[in-house]
């Protein structure tokens, strides 16, 4: 005996075998649907006073009978379309109407997100006459032209209402026709390498500015979703009384993206917000298609752009913290929420070990990384001992950080119009007159709402900066939301334990801006510089303000002896860490340069 799908309480013994009795009807593919199936579906739905439906395969057989309410009806989970399935899913739902009504919007829809082959909806009279069959196919997206807007189309085509019969759709063809059409089409997009996707803003009305700052928000994510490879299509906008616990955006508006992401042939939502993953769950479950949050993308930059041995394992270990919880939703959407974008999460592979190892991986890793923590801190001191003062470049991502730092010193770290161009932390040195030095160094950039685990990251990374003696705080001056920026780093700082080391706030890009602008900044900010890092004449004043900012520390450079060092040491790079010695213990810094090295020693006595 088969199941009866739905809203199957309260049945009568004939009601159900009725029901039961649909799935002996065979439908040919010339037809999509037989009388005889008709005449069921309505018998069916006339004995219970509820619509009735079936899913009706390729094949001819009936997979599934459903029974809904007198006004709609909720198709069981059928499962993920595979994509070795091809464009939709071999499946055609025909149901009854009792009111008369034609398709609805729910059963669009549906047509829509679980990508069946066709929606037929069949009008009963009160008698429970079959009267007049209306359908809906999915149709492919019409290609974009350069210029044009892609808001035209519907992902779909309806047909009918028509007297029942006088449908003379040949099904099989059909679905032949609308599948090479949709595989020529496909040729025809350009599609970025991890897809095309759509961006989702929601948050609470009462928020002040909200609209305001969904706009910068979304800016930036867009500028996260360019730089982690996927093409932005579209930006969905909800402002909510109140985000919803389950959907997050409201089903109707989730509907809505469902058919914008078919008529723009996006497989992928990318929402503005870190989402729980059941939330995650939920949302790919409705829509059908995969989601991703501002943590997942940010992770996935992060994997594709870590290069040092430490870095990698830092990521690995974020990507895991993030997937772990999500593993325990033990559903098929789970490669939709654990893959990353291009499938470059820690692997499905490798998450698909289960939790078990997962987790031993996970106290792998923090080992091995608490040991590189140890030899970078070896390596820090006795670079400390050089007694050349230290300058640690921060700021928001994309501020002109690294660029600076070639600028400053003729090197060619990578510069791009990227967020996290950088990810691993390089030093280079700069000579000043009378043989004063200082070492330089990059950091990464910062983010607000920096996903935690990656946060812990950071502040690996931010070892190396805790030993500056002086920070330069890069400012994109050009970006709109730089106030934001500034903050969001400041905070940060404070997080990091960096609040007490001087700095030196450096607004850059004044290429970009107005004069009138740059007079304002300056006027908020009396000690700031403003340079403009792609031209090295704009940076004398800040080298004139460094310099005037450590005279002091190295005055007291002189008044001790110099320490022997080798010179690669300034190269803080990749593998490096691996070949240092053992740590040493604190009882050997013995000599007064040691202690006047020393950071502790340096911080309270040598503060410029
Ligand atoms: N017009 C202009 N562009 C600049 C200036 N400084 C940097 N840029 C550009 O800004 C972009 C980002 O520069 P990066 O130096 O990579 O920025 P970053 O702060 O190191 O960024 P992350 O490493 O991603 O955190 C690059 O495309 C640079 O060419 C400037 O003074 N003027
Ligand atoms: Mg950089």
């Amino acid at each position: 005996m088969q199941q009866i799908y739905g809203n199957t309480t309260g049945l009568s013994p004939h009601a159900v075998r009725l029901l039961e009795r649909i799935y002996r009807r065979k439908v040919p593919l010339d037809h999509v649907a037989t009388p005889e199936l008709v005449k069921s579906l309505a018998e069916a739905s006339h004995v219970t006073g509820r619509q009735v439906g079936a899913l009706v395969h390729r094949s001819g057989e009936i997979d599934y009978v459903i029974v809904g309410d007198a006004t709609k009806l909720m198709l069981p989970d059928i499962g993920r379309l595979r994509a070795a399935e091809g464009r939709f899913r071999a499946l055609r739902l025909v149901h009854t109407h009792l009111y008369n009504e034609q398709l609805t919007r729910d059963d669009i829809v549906d047509l829509v997100r679980l990508r069946l082959d066709l929606v037929a909806a069949i009008q009963l009279s009160p008698e429970g006459e079959a009267k007049t069959i209306d359908l809906a196919y999915n149709t492919p997206p019409s290609p974009v032209a350069e210029g044009e807007d892609p808001r035209n189309g519907l992902p779909y085509r309806r047909v009918g209402p028509l007297p029942v019969g006088r449908i003379d759709i040949h099904f099989g063809e059909l679905i032949s026709a609308l599948e090479d059409e949709f595989a020529r089409r496909s040729r025809i997009f350009t599609h970025a390498k991890d897809g095309r996707a759509i961006l989702v803003h929601v948050a609470e009305k009462s928020k002040q500015g909200a609209y305001a700052e969904a706009e910068d928000s979304l800016r930036e994510l867009a500028e996260l979703s360019r730089t982690a490879g996927v093409e932005v299509v579209d930006n969905v906008v909800q402002l909510r009384e109140k985000i919803d616990p389950r959907l997050v955006v409201g089903k109707g508006k989730l509907d809505d993206i469902v058919l914008r992401a078919a008529e723009l042939d996006a497989a992928t939502l990318v929402f503005d917000r870190n989402l729980t993953p059941s939330q995650a769950s939920a949302i790919s479950k409705h829509a059908d298609l995969k989601v991703i949050d501002r943590t997942q993308l940010i992770l996935d930059i992060f994997a594709q752009r870590a290069e040092s041995a430490d870095g990698k394992l830092q990521v690995e270990l974020a990507q895991l913290k993030y997937a772990l919880p999500r593993l325990a939703l033990k559903d098929d959407s789970l490669s939709r929420l654990t893959g990353g974008i291009g499938g470059r999460g820690p692997g499905e592979t490798k998450l698909e070990i289960g939790r078990r190892r997962a987790k031993e991986r996970v106290s792998f890793l923090e080992a091995q990384l608490k040991k590189l923590s140890r030899q970078r801190e070896q390596r820090r001191r006795k670079r400390a001992r050089k007694d050349v003062p230290i300058v640690s470049i921060v700021g928001y991502t994309n501020a002109g950080k690294s660029t600076l730092l070639n600028t400053l010193t003729g090197s060619d770290t990578i510069a791009e119009n990227k967020l996290f161009a950088t990810l691993d932390t390089r030093s280079r040195r700069i000579r000043f007159p009378e043989e004063r030095e200082v070492i330089i160094t990059d950091t990464v950039g910062f983010i607000r709402e920096l996903p935690k685990d990656l946060f812990a990251a950071f502040r690996a990374t931010f070892e190396e900066a805790a030993d500056a003696d002086l920070i330069l705080h890069v400012v994109d001056a050009s970006d709109p939301a730089h106030d934001q920026h500034i903050a969001t780093t400041e905070e940060l700082l404070g997080e990091l334990g960096l609040s007490s080391i001087p700095r030196i706030l450096v607004f850059n890009k004044i290429d970009l801006i107005e004069k009138g602008e740059a007079r304002r900044l300056l006027f908020g900010n009396k000690s700031a510089v403003l340079v403009s890092a792609t031209n090295r004449e704009t940076t004398r004043a800040l080298l004139a303000t460094i310099a005037d900012r450590l005279k002091d520390r190295w005055e007291q450079a002189r008044t001790v002896p110099a320490y022997d060092v080798d010179e690669d040491e300034a190269q803080a790079g990749e593998g490096e860490a691996a070949d240092a010695a053992p740590v040493e213990p604190e009882s050997s810094l013995t000599t007064l340069a040691e202690l006047t090295a020393d950071k502790r020693y340096r911080r309270t006595t040598l503060r410029v």
